[in-house]
């Protein structure tokens, strides 16, 4: 039973504020994984580590090799505290770099080879993937979101839990967090679903939800739930359910 959880960049970083690693919140969510580490692709956001630099150099809409260049290597540091941290907790973990596996057309993924990762699902090993620049057939380049990465991954490895951690409770709505999110409440809820409070250039709430809402416009549910909480991510790795699941009804 194949799970994708995704940690956002809020959990593991300062959004505000450049590189700003949270090394504490880095190894409890390797130790909560750890807890389950079977049949897991882990997907990190890029945080700090990310959004300041894609910021900074104008990404997606302008194309400069140096800002991909500067944006990749930044997140691959961030990927390479959680590697660090997952192992110190004992989990045998490889990265896999979006940058060098998949291809966007429009900001969409187009193809992504995802051999390697299901090898390492067969062999034990968790793969760990993270929101990253990539070459793009129509606009040169890009960013993939580590959200868009999770609703492809699910469709491909035909996930059975399909997690998605941030720093809130959910899809806040008149200040609470929602039970359930259908396509068929957007009109109701849109006005209330922004951007990250932090430096982001993936979207923020509506960036996941669009995604997560995709996936669920072909019969595959998931949950965003807060990583911040302690247990959270060892209650979503076994599938309760907390925080909001956006699903499709049959
Ligand atoms: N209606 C809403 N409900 C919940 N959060 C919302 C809402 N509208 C806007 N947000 C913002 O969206 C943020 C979560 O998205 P964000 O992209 O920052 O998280 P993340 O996935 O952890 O980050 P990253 O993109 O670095 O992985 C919340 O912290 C909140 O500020
Ligand atoms: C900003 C970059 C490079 C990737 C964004 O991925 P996300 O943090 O999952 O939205």
């Amino acid at each position: 039973m194949v799970r994708v959880l995704k940690i956002g960049g809020s959990i593991l970083t300062d959004k505000s504020c450049e590189r700003g690693a949270l090394p504490m919140e880095i190894e409890r969510v390797a130790r909560e994984v750890a807890s389950r580490p079977h049949d897991l692709v882990l997907v990190h956001g890029a945080g700090s580590f990310g959004h300041i630099p894609a910021r900074q150099y104008g990404l997606p809409q302008r194309f400069s090799p140096e800002g991909l260049r500067v944006t990749h290597e930044s997140v691959v540091r961030l990927n390479r505290l959680v590697l660090e941290a997952l192992a110190k907790a004992g989990v045998g973990a490889l990265p896999v770099h979006p940058l060098s596996c998949l291809i966007l057309s429009g900001g969409r993924i187009e193809s992504f080879a995802t051999e390697p990762i299901k090898k390492m699902l067969e062999d034990g090993i968790m793969p760990i993937l993270h929101g990253d620049v990539a070459m793009d057939l129509t606009q040169r380049a890009g960013i993939v979101s580590g959200d868009q990465l999770v609703s492809h991954l699910a469709r491909a490895l035909k996930a059975e839990i399909v997690a998605v951690g941030c720093n809130v409770d959910g899809v806040l709505f008149s200040g609470r967090p929602m039970a359930e999110v259908k396509r068929s409440d957007l009109p109701l809820i849109e006005g209330a679903i922004g951007g990250s409070a932090g430096i982001d250039v993936t979207g923020g709430m509506k960036g996941k939800l669009d995604e997560l809402l995709d996936l669920a416009d072909m019969g595959m549910s998931s949950m965003i739930f807060n990583a911040s909480k302690e247990g959270n991510i060892v209650r979503a790795l076994r599938g309760e359910a907390i925080g909001t699941k956006v699903w499709r009804p049959d």
